[in-house]
C-alpha cells in the first residue's frame, strides 16, 4: 500500500497554496521536481503545523479540500467533464473529511459531486461537514455504484479514503471501493497529485501502487 502510506498531508499542500513554507517542507521544495513523501514525513509535517504553528484541524482540512478541488478544476475543466458527475469516495478519518470539503468546493465551482461515505465517524467536525454538503445539495450515495455505472455517469473519482493513518490490510467496508478504483478506467484523483497541480489518472504508476494494496 505504498501510495496510501506515502499520501501527503493535505495541510502540506495547503501551505503551498497559501505561500507559506515551514521548515520541514522546505526540503521537499528545493527543486521543481516533486516526489512522494513517506507516511512518517507526512505525520511530522502535520505535527509541526499543529504544534508549532497552532493550526486547527478544521483550518487544515478546509485548505486541503479547497486545494484538491482547485487542482481538479485546473486539470479537468468543466468542458472536459461535461454533464458527468464526480464521485468522491470518503474514508472514516480526516482524509475522508478532506474529501467532504473537496466535494463542497467542487459544487461551488459548478461541478456535480456525488459522495460515497460508507463508514461515518461520529464526530462534530464530520457531522458539520456532511450537513454542509447536504444543505448544498451534494448527494450522498447509500451504495457504491457498479463499475458500469461509474464508467458512464462519472467523469472522475476522488479517492479520499485513507491518509497517513492507514494500516493494512484494507478492511471489508472499503474493499469494494478500492477494487472499483483499481478497475475504473475513469481518472482517479488522489490528493498527492494536487501538489503538482495535476491529477494522477489511470497511469501505470497509480495502477501499480493500488495493486500493491
Ligand atoms: N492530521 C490532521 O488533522 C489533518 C490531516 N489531514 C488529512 O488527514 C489524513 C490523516 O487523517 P487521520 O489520522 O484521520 O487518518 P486517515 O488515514 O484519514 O483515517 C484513519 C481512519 O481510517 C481507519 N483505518 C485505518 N486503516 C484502515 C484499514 N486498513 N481499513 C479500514 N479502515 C482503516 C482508521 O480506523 P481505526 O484504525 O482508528 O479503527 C481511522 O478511522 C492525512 O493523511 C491528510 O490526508 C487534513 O485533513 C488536514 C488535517
Amino acid at each position: 500500500m505504498k501510495i496510501l502510506q506515502s499520501i501527503h498531508s493535505i495541510s502540506y499542500f495547503s501551505k503551498l497554496f497559501q505561500g507559506t513554507l515551514l521548515k520541514n517542507t522546505k526540503r521537499y521544495l528545493s527543486t521543481r521536481t516533486m516526489r512522494y513523501i513517506e507516511q512518517e514525513e507526512a505525520i511530522s509535517i502535520d505535527q509541526e503545523l499543529f504544534n508549532d504553528y497552532r493550526f486547527s484541524v478544521d483550518q487544515l482540512m478546509e485548505l486541503a479540500g479547497l486545494s484538491c478541488a482547485t487542482a481538479i478544476a485546473k486539470t479537468y475543466s468543466m468542458e472536459k467533464v461535461g454533464n458527468k458527475s464526480i464521485l468522491v469516495i470518503c474514508g472514516p478519518g480526516n482524509n475522508g473529511g478532506d474529501g467532504l470539503v473537496c466535494a463542497r468546493h467542487l459544487k461551488v465551482f459548478g461541478y456535480k459531486p456525488v459522495i460515497y461515505y460508507p463508514v461515518r465517524t461520529e464526530k462534530q467536525l464530520y457531522n458539520n461537514l456532511t450537513t454542509q454538503c447536504t444543505n448544498m445539495a451534494v448527494p450522498f450515495l447509500q451504495m457504491l455504484p457498479e463499475l458500469s455505472t461509474v464508467e458512464c455517469t462519472f467523469a472522475l473519482i476522488v479517492d479520499a479514503v485513507f491518509g497517513f493513518s492507514f494500516k493494512p490490510p484494507v478492511r471489508e467496508a472499503f474493499v469494494a471501493s478500492i477494487d472499483l478504483m483499481k478497475k475504473a478506467t475513469v481518472p482517479v484523483v488522489r490528493y498527492v497529485a494536487a501538489m503538482r497541480f495535476q491529477c494522477i489518472d489511470q497511469s501505470s504508476h497509480m495502477r501499480k501502487n493500488v495493486e500493491e494494496t
